[in-house]
């Protein structure tokens, strides 16, 4: 089992919130890792720190070996790693084609190298993301104008443009209905069947339980726990700070 991305000793302060405290985790290729915890627990705060969307106090993260740390968020994004967001940060007034075409250029340079051959191909890539996430037949409406679900598939098309191998998906699934999420978990299989280190943090446990091979249990700032979802998912300590029942 190879290791896409590591990181190490992770920790974030806001003011007098330690929102971080020495978060290390690896996410292997192939496989979906769970990140969960309590609304607070600082999960997004450690995508945020190793994409370079806030900086560190402390440690470190790799991305195949290579140090990522430090680097601007594009850099992060075209060294191989792809992210979405709970507010998925679309391009409103921009249609869904140019949305997904935008992120197979992840510097934001419009200057590139192999002219029209090089848009020839980021075309064509645009439009077979377009189509693996089922929203190809909305490719010239306008991302305002998507339904929500549509809105969420247009974040994964953008994703899946990018031709990443490490995702983290911060609640791709939430608000979809039963079957927009079994479309998204098939999405999310196919990737990790390509070999796609996935991280997904996620509240609906039907969701995590699905696809998760391995759950890391987040809680305030610290991972209490990692391992096989069951196990985890099973033990009633983590059950009662998950569910807001700690003693
Ligand atoms: N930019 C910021 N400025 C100040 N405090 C922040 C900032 N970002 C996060 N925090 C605080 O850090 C802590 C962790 O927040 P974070 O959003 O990472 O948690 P989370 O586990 O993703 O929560 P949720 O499940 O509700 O999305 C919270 O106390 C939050 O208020």
């Amino acid at each position: 089992m190879s290791i896409a991305l590591t990181c190490q000793g992770l920790a974030r302060s806001f003011g007098g919130v330690q929102a971080v405290k020495g978060v290390s985790l690896s996410l292997p290729a192939g496989q979906v890792t769970a990140l969960v915890g309590p609304n607070g627990a600082g999960k997004t705060t450690v995508f945020n720190l190793i994409t370079g969307n806030l900086r560190a106090d402390a440690g470190q993260a790799s991305l195949h070996g290579k140090p990522i740390m430090g680097l601007k968020p594009w850099q992060v994004a075209r060294a191989g790693v792809a992210r979405s967001f709970q507010d998925l940060r679309l391009f409103q007034h921009m249609t869904v084609r140019d949305n997904v075409l935008a992120a197979t250029e992840p510097s934001g340079w419009f200057w590139q190298p192999g002219g029209a051959a090089s848009r020839a191909a980021r075309l064509a890539r645009a439009e077979a993301a377009m189509e693996a996430a089922g929203i190809a037949g909305v490719a010239d409406a306008r991302a305002v104008d998507l339904a929500y679900a549509e809105r969420k598939f247009l974040s994964m098309a953008r994703i899946l443009a990018a031709e990443a191998n490490v995702w983290l998906l911060d609640e791709p699934a939430s608000g979809l209905d039963l079957s927009s999420r079994t479309r998204f978990q098939d999405l999310l299989k196919a990737a990790r069947a390509q070999g796609v280190a996935i991280c997904l943090i996620e509240h609906n446990l039907d969701v995590v339980m699905a696809l998760a091979d391995r759950i890391a249990f987040l809680d305030r700032g610290e991972v209490l726990a990692e391992g096989e979802p069951q196990a985890i998912m099973r033990d009633p300590k983590l059950a009662a700070i998950y569910f807001g029942d700690r003693k």
